[in-house]
């Protein structure tokens, strides 16, 4: 049987979409990695999303999120926004809820092809991201490079469903750069989940630029989580106001770590490519 996918992407950080409700999808390490293979009978993507029937009340559907490698992810920012806009399109609906293995999201309409998602309270604490050893998450021990001049050091490590480790540096870095860097730190021993790393340069109270490069995707032209994890990391750091844009090569999004509530909140666009069908070969 094959299965129709979306093809979509939020910022240019793309993903094949799969409805399960007439077509389950329980694929392999193996097959999720031949669908996201870019070229060789892949269809080529940084992730892979499932949308099953809800799994309880409130919920619109359960949303699962594979990496590009075959592993599984508890978040993707990015993703979400597609997935909300997605489950509000046949209803005609301004707002949804859905649950992912990290808890309830809740997304609503902020224009053309454009939502906001509440992405849900960060989790700020050494066991929460986690890390291999008790830490004070806000300023992490840890630098890559020579003892007497590392590259990068002093991180603050964020969860947002998901681990994530930002750098602040002096200026926005190159893809060689976040590549060499982030492929070290991505499986470093601290972090015994793995982590997304990324390189954020604060422009202004308002302004950070991001580039991440992402635990089992690679270098991504954006990254939804990142931002959140940024956002938030740069205002424990007393480096932004609540609201900030964080702007990556491909555009931006706007992220705010609510104060009222502690929730993160993160509007952007979401572009839906084409439809197609899976290969049978790719998942049996
Ligand atoms: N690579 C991430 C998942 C996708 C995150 C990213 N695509 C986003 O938009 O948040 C991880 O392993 O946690």
């Amino acid at each position: 049987m094959s299965r129709t996918f979306l093809k979509m992407n939020g910022l240019g950080n793309d993903f094949v979409v799969i409805e399960t409700a007439s077509q389950p999808f329980e694929p392999t390490p193996e097959a999720i990695r031949a669908i996201a293979k870019r070229g060789d009978g892949g269809i080529g993507c940084d992730q892979v999303i499932a949308i099953d029937p809800p799994r309880s009340a409130g919920a619109s559907a359960y949303v699962r999120f594979w990496n590009a490698d075959g592993e599984v992810a508890g978040a993707c920012g990015n993703g979400t926004r597609c997935v909300a806009w997605l489950l509000m399109q046949p209803a005609g609906k301004d707002s949804v809820a859905f649950d992912t293995v990290a808890g309830r999201l809740s997304g609503q309409m902020a224009g053309d092809k454009r939502v906001t998602v509440d992405m849900g309270r960060p989790g700020l604490d050494w066991t929460q991201i986690p890390l291999s050893e008790e830490m004070n998450t806000e300023r992490v021990e840890l630098q890559v490079g020579p003892i007497d001049a590392p590259l990068v050091h002093t991180p603050v490590c964020v969860s947002m469903g998901n681990p994530h480790v930002v750098f602040f540096v002096d200026a926005p870095v190159t893809d060689a750069f976040a590549t060499g860097t982030g492929s070290l730190v991505e499986h470093h021993p601290l972090f015994p989940q793995g982590v997304n790393v990324g390189f954020a340069h604060v422009q202004s109270r308002d302004h950070i630029r991001l580039k991440v490069w992402e635990r089992g995707a690679g270098l991504t032209l954006a990254c939804g989580t990142g931002a959140c994890a940024a956002q938030v990391a740069a205002v424990r750091r007393g480096l932004t106001d609540r609201t900030a844009t964080v702007e990556f090569e491909s555009g931006s999004l706007v992220i705010e770590w609510r104060e009222a509530d502690g929730h993160v909140i993160m509007t952007g666009p979401i572009t839906l490519e084409y439809t197609g069908k899976l290969p049978e070969k790719v998942v049996a």
